[in-house]
């Protein structure tokens, strides 16, 4: 895998490094080992899917408090999405800066999400698909939102939103 980092501080996209030969192609898409030897995460105790019917659908942005705060490794696996992160800690010097990156099933990019960080993403295609691997078990009371359009965040997205669910659209302004 290559991990290149993103301007936000512990935020990295990770590459395959497929291994062709006639039949195709194999490669790594997560790995204790080479997680830890860039100081990453690598342990994941959940694996789930997002499928998203419709182009332009907006799910986030997503995070989790301590003790539950989540380190998230997301990939597309069908379809695209645009896919946002916004650096939430206070001591970081990216606090409340956004990165975006188009992770696509053909691509097969992966975003790797710290704790502290807010998720989202918006679908650019019909049935996109994203597979996510989580460090911990979900637990509903720590989950928190921003909202898509928080005029705090310098969050472009691409299209116009077509779904968004009522929670996501109810988020308050973020205060610091
Ligand atoms: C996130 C999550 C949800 N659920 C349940 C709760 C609910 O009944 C149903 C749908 O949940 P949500 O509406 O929260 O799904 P969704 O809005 O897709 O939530 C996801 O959004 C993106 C942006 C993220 O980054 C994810 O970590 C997660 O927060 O699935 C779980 O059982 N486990 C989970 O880990």
């Amino acid at each position: 895998m290559r991990f290149e980092e993103t301007p936000l501080a512990g935020a990295y996209r990770v590459w395959p490094e497929p291994l062709s030969d006639e039949r195709g192609f194999f490669a790594r898409t997560a790995c204790t080992d080479e997680f830890a030897a860039h100081g990453l995460v690598g342990q994941f105790a959940q694996s789930s899917v997002s499928f998203n019917a419709r182009r332009g659908t907006v799910r986030g942005m997503h995070y989790s408090v301590e003790p539950h705060a989540e380190t998230k490794l997301v990939r597309c696996t069908g379809g695209a999405i645009h896919d946002v992160l916004v650096d939430l800690r206070p001591d970081s010097p990216s606090y409340l800066k956004s990165f975006a990156a188009t992770l696509t099933q053909d691509n097969r990019c992966a975003l790797y999400i710290p704790a502290g960080f807010a998720h989202g993403f918006q679908a650019l295609t019909d049935a996109a698909e994203v597979l996510y691997m989580i460090d911990r078990t979900y637990v509903p009371g720590s989950a928190r939102g921003l909202r898509w359009n928080d005029p705090a965040l310098d969050v472009a997205w691409p299209e116009p939103v077509t779904v968004i669910a009522d929670r996501d659209l109810a988020y308050p302004d973020w205060t610091a």
